[in-house]
C-alpha cells in the first residue's frame, strides 16, 4: 500500500496512540491509549525475560571517555550521539552523552561486579529511553530520535559456548514474544558490513510492513570478548587464572508497537491482538424508548461479571447513535464487541462482533459458559491474527535466480527476495548496488544453485529487501 505511510500517521492520531506535535523532531508523546498498548506489550516481554534475567536501571548519561573507549563502537555511533555540555550555567569539564545504547554505561560497572566464575552467567535487562540523532527520515515509532521503549539485555558468560547459547536463547525469547503478538519475521545473520558496531556478529529479526518494506524489529549481538578486553571485565577461574568474559546483548524498541499497528491494521483502523488491547470487550447497549432501563441494568451486570473475570471490558453508555460507537471501537481495534438489545435479552441471545473477521454472530447468552466462551473467542482472534499475518508474510518472500529477477521483484512486487549467494563481500555489495536494496543477511548455509551475481558456487541462502 503506497498510502501505508498516510494510513499509519492517520491511525496514530485518530486512535490517540501518540501525539507527534511535540516540538522536537523524532520525539513524541505517548497518549493514554497508546501507552496502554505499550504497557501490555512490555508486560508480555518482561514475563518472558524475568524467567532468567534480572531487571536493572542504569543512568541516562555516559561520560565521554567511557563512550570513546571502544573504538569501533564509538565510531558506529559518533554521528548519532546527543551531548550534554552544561550543568545550568556551568560548562562541564567532561561532556556527557545521552545513551544511544548502554554498553559503555554498563560495562565499567560489570568490571566491578564480575569477580569469580561463580558469578557467571549474569543476565540483565532494562527498559529505558535511548537517544539517537537519526539523520535519515524520522518516522513515528519506526525511526525516532528518542527511542522510548528500548528494551536492552546484556549478558556475561565464562566462555564462548555460554555466549553462543545465550544468542540462541535470545532468539527463542524474541520468537516467542513476536509469536504472541502475531508479528511474522525472518531471522538472518547480518552481513559483516552491517553488524552492530563492536559485535562479532549480529542476528536480526525483520518483519514486513504493508508497503512491502522490511523493518528490523529486533537484534541479537554476540559481542565475543571485545568489550571485555576494552573494559577489563575478567573473572577468576576455578584454577585461580584470570580470563576475559564473553558477552551478548539484544535489543528491541518502539518498532514492535509500529509492527502491531501496521501489520494487523486494516482500512477500519487498528486490529489489536487481545493481549495488548486496552479493552478486549466493549459492550454496546441497543436502546429504544421501551425497555431502555432494563437493557442498561442487564449490560451493567454483564460488564461487572466480565470485569471480575479479568477480561478488560468497557460499557459504552454514551448518548450516541450505535453506528457511531461501532465505528469508533472498530477503529480502536477492540477485539470483541457485544451488542445487547431488549429482544436479545428476552430471547437470551447476544450479538457478538469479532474485530478480526468483522461478522455479526447471534449466540446464546449462557450465564455458565459466558466467560469461557469469551476467552475462547479472544484466543481464537489471537491465533487468527497471527495466521493471517504469517500467510501474507510468506506470500511476500519470493525466490530470484538472477540479479535482474531480484530487481524486478523488488521493484514491482516489493517484499523479500531469497537468493543464492557466494558470501563474498564484493559480490554482496554489487548485488545491493545493482538491485538498489539491502541484503538482510544469511538465512542458512546452502550450496543450492549458483551465486546470482558472480555465478560461483553458492554458499548461502540469503535474503534482500527494501528496508526502513
Ligand atoms: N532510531 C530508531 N528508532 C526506533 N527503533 C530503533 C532505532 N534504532 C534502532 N532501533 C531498534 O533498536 C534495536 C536495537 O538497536 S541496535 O542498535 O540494533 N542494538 C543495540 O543497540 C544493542 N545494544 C542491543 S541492545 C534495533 O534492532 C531496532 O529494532
Amino acid at each position: 500500500m503506497t498510502e501505508f505511510s498516510e494510513w499509519f500517521h492517520n491511525i496514530l492520531e485518530e486512535a490517540e496512540i501518540i501525539d507527534t506535535r511535540y516540538p522536537i523532531k523524532g520525539m513524541h508523546v505517548w497518549q493514554p491509549q497508546g501507552f496502554k498498548i505499550r504497557k501490555y506489550a512490555l508486560s508480555m516481554l518482561k514475563e518472558i525475560l524475568d524467567e532468567d534475567h534480572e531487571e536493572v536501571l542504569f543512568p541516562l548519561l555516559i561520560p565521554e571517555d567511557e563512550l570513546a573507549k571502544e573504538a569501533i563502537h564509538v565510531k558506529g555511533f559518533e554521528e548519532e550521539v546527543y551531548w550534554i555540555t552544561h550543568g545550568g550555567l556551568t560548562p562541564l569539564n567532561k561532556k556527557l552523552a545521552l545513551r544511544p545504547t548502554s554498553e559503555t554505561a554498563m560495562y565499567p560497572m560489570f568490571a566491578l561486579w564480575v569477580r569469580s566464575h561463580s558469578d557467571l552467567p549474569m543476565k540483565f535487562y532494562q527498559v529505558v529511553n535511548t537517544f539517537r540523532y537519526e539523520t535519515k527520515h524520522t518516522r513515528p515509532l519506526i525511526r525516532v530520535r528518542e527511542i522510548t521503549t528500548f528494551k536492552e539485555a546484556h549478558t556475561v558468560h565464562a566462555d564462548a559456548e555460554g555466549a553462543q547459547k545465550q544468542v540462541e536463547r535470545a532468539i527463542e525469547i524474541y520468537s516467542s514474544f513476536f509469536d504472541q503478538l502475531g508479528i511474522p519475521y525472518v531471522v538472518t545473520r547480518r552481513p559483516e558490513w552491517d553488524k552492530f558496531p563492536g559485535a562479532d556478529y549480529t542476528m536480526a529479526f525483520d518483519t514486513l510492513l504493508p508497503d512491502g518494506k522490511t523493518l528490523q524489529i529486533g537484534t541479537v549481538h554476540n559481542l565475543g570478548q571485545t568489550f571485555a578486553r576494552t573494559f577489563d571485565i575478567t573473572y577468576e577461574t576455578a584454577e585461580g587464572e584470570h580470563e576475559y568474559v564473553y558477552q551478548t546483548c539484544y535489543g528491541l524498541s518502539d518498532r514492535v508497537i509500529a509492527s502491531i499497528i501496521g501489520i494487523h491494521g486494516d482500512s477500519a483502523g487498528l486490529k489489536l491482538p487481545p493481549g495488548v488491547a486496552p479493552y478486549q470487550v466493549v459492550i454496546v447497549p441497543v436502546l429504544f424508548k421501551k425497555g431502555a432501563q432494563e437493557v442498561m441494568d442487564f449490560c451493567n451486570q454483564l460488564k461487572d461479571r466480565i470485569k471480575k473475570s479479568g477480561i478488560r471490558v468497557h460499557l459504552d453508555d454514551r448518548d450516541l447513535r450505535a453506528g457511531k460507537k461501532y465505528y469508533e471501537w472498530e477503529m480502536r481495534g477492540v477485539p470483541i464487541r457485544l451488542e445487547i438489545g431488549p429482544r436479545d435479552i428476552a430471547n437470551k441471545k447476544m450479538v457478538i462482533v469479532r474485530r478480526d473477521i468483522m461478522e455479526k454472530e447471534i449466540v446464546d447468552y449462557n450465564e455458565e459458559t459466558l466467560i469461557t466462551d469469551l476467552n475462547n473467542v479472544l484466543e481464537d482472534i489471537k491465533e487468527n491474527l497471527r495466521a493471517e499475518a504469517r500467510e501474507d508474510f510468506q506470500n511476500n518472500i519470493r525466490p530470484a535466480g538472477t540479479v535482474e529477477e531480484a530487481r524486478d521483484i523488488v521493484t514491482n512486487q516489493k517484499g523479500i527476495v531469497s537468493f543464492s549467494w557466494c558470501g563474498d563481500e564484493e559480490c554482496g555489495k554489487e548485488i545491493e548496488e545493482y538491485v538498489n536494496v539491502d541484503i538482510l543477511g544469511v538465512k542458512e548455509e546452502s550450496t543450492e544453485g549458483k551465486c546470482i551475481k558472480c555465478g560461483k558456487e553458492s554458499r548461502y541462502l540469503a535474503l534482500l529487501a527494501k528496508t526502513y
